[in-house]
């Protein structure tokens, strides 16, 4: 509690503060007198790097995965010269052999893993990725498609050999329909210049990702990617109406309808949503973009402990309801690490938990009247210490980096471990300070932070550099406790090259075992993305 009145005793470099004590009274006053009761002020010269997710990894400083990990090279076919003149005929100056954009191509964004695949194709069409799918199933060679590269469990760059098969150029809109909001377009659109078109014609994509300047949609799905919508708009296997895939033979499957309900036979597209392009390669897709909402706004709330975390969410659902759009945290070492390594200022005073509150409406006044009720609340009860609130975009985006740029501070701030639990939400900062006292002095940092509204908890741990006793202390000890507690060993980052061998932690092995089958069934020399998302099948030898 600051005692400075409206100000929380931070130079004024906030949105509009508020701290606890006179702000009940002024809250009410300024509701009564129809004007907000914070006072807008600049941030302080935040800027916002999207470059972070496009940078080229510097391959040369990251291990290669088959040297780090226990992994053998399956017997799939290497790349002949015969195979780049097949693929040179099929895509004419779009097969790529460049050591330096192969380099990029090799090393996921976190630089961790890193294969060593010769070969970069960018096909255009779903025709050329069919072409491609049916030589390659012939020939036996391993295919790793690659979206924007901005996964984070290893499951976008290859892990030897395998070709990169590219959306880069597959970036068309190929219809959309301005009364029901479904758009209509191919794999490789990135999310960002996706929502500016629909945004432009007064809807949004249902989907928000701190990647969103490099990811692809059809990664996207193929990864059933969550992020700061899902509270509102609620997970792709909703809005995704329908998806063509290439299978591994070849075979287009087209399941691309725009329709809201069709209930004949399986549905086949949601084989396809989060399964990580190992069940056949996303050329297109039909969203349902909802409308843009008329009015955003943005509470950035201090916490003095996680269960006042937890009961400013339930008062805020309470409250809120129908306009609340996202319920973000993060604790106090997310914020040191932004601040240190990122030079973001806090707009609120130091707290152990900070909320990020949007709501989403279609009536400005009415949406304020409701989230300054709330806020009233919520300060008045004790339950929040601080807070500052943004209404107009700008200021919005600068409160959202605080909260988006998490990910990259810790990249600044070492090796990561990254763990992305589902958990039932009053168990969801357990697991952190019992990994932080696990671990002691051996991390650099470890930090909770993510979608609570959701029930999602980002687990992340630095160190100076990667250590298999660090490894081994964290592994398997965070799947079991999570396992223990009922959760996900992958909420929303799937499973990929990392995390595959822990699926059991969360899927009953009858469930693995049907999953192994469908795999052989629909890619039966498993040339699609291997290596990923599913254990190695001893199961396999006896079907
Ligand atoms: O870096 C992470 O662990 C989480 C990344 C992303 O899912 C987020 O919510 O910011
Ligand atoms: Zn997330």
């Amino acid at each position: 509690m600051s005692g400075l009145g409206l100000f929380s005793g931070r130079p004024p470099c906030c949105l509009g503060v508020f701290a606890h004590g006179h702000k009940g009274a002024l809250l009410r006053r300024a509701a009564r007198e129809g004007r907000r009761p914070w006072r807008p002020c600049s941030f302080g010269g935040v800027a916002l790097r999207r470059g972070f997710w496009t940078r080229a990894a510097r391959s040369q400083e990251v291990t290669r995965t088959r040297d780090r990990y226990p992994v053998r090279r399956l017997p799939f076919a290497e790349v002949s010269e015969e195979d780049l003149a097949f693929f040179e005929r099929v895509l004419p100056g779009r097969v790529c052999t460049d050591a330096r954009e192969l380099e990029v191509v090799n090393v996921d964004w976190l630089k961790m893993v890193r294969g060593c695949s010769q070969v970069l194709l960018k096909p255009r069409t779903t025709e050329e990725v069919s072409r491609i799918l049916r030589y390659c199933s012939e020939r036996n060679l391993a295919v790793n498609p690659q979206g924007g590269n901005t996964g984070m469990v290893g499951g976008s760059v290859p892990v030897f050999d395998e070709i990169v098969l590219s959306t880069a150029l597959m970036d068309r809109v190929i219809s959309f329909d301005a009364v029901s909001g479904i758009l209509v377009c191919q794999a490789g659109c990135v999310l960002e210049q996706l929502s500016r078109y629909v945004e432009e014609r007064d809807f949004v994509m249902p989907l928000d990702l701190g990647a969103k300047g490099s990811c692809h949609i059809g990664g996207n799905v193929a990864t059933n990617a969550g992020g700061l919508r899902l509270l509102r708009y609620g997970s792709l296997r909703g809005t995704v109406l329908g998806l063509e895939a290439v299978l591994a033979d070849g075979l287009v499957l087209d399941c691309l309808t725009s329709l809201r309900k069709d209930n004949t036979g399986y549905d086949l597209k949601q084989l396809f949503i989060g399964s990580e392009g190992t069940l056949g390669v996303i050329t297109a897709i039909s969203i349902l973009c909802p409308r843009k909402p008329k009015a955003v706004n943005l509470a950035f709330l201090g916490c003095a402990s996680f269960a006042e975390v937890l009961k400013t969410f339930s008062t805020c659902k309470g409250m809120l309801g129908e306009i609340l759009s996202a319920y973000e945290f993060m604790d106090d070492r997310c914020m040191q690490l932004v601040e240190s390594h990122l030079r973001l200022s806090n707009p609120v005073k130091e707290n152990p938990f900070y909320v990020l509150i949007e709501t989403s409406g279609s009536d400005a006044r009415h949406d304020e009247e409701k989230l300054n009720n709330f806020l009233e609340q919520v300060m008045s009860s004790g339950l929040v210490t601080d807070g500052t609130v943004a209404t107009d975009n700008t200021k919005i985006k600068m409160l959202w980096a605080l909260r988006e740029r998490i990910t990259e501070a810790l990249s600044c701030d070492g090796y990561v471990y990254k763990y992305d639990i589902s958990l039932p939400v009053e168990k969801l900062y357990d697991i952190v300070i019992d990994i932080r006292s696990r671990l002691g002095q051996s991390a650099k940092s470890v930090v909770g932070y993510g979608h609570l509204g959701d029930g999602n908890l980002h687990l992340n741990v630095t160190a100076e550099a990667y250590s298999a006793s660090l490894l081994n202390a964290i592994e398997p000890y965070v799947y079991e406790w999570t396992a223990r507690h009922q959760g996900s060993i992958s909420a929303e980052h799937g499973l990929g090259f990392k995390k595959k061998d822990f699926i059991g932690y969360s899927k009953a092995p009858e469930a693995v075992v049907l999953m192994q089958r469908l795999k052989a069934m629909l890619d039966p020399k498993g040339i699609l993305n291997p290596y990923k998302t599913l254990p190695a099948s001893p199961e396999l030898a006896g079907l």
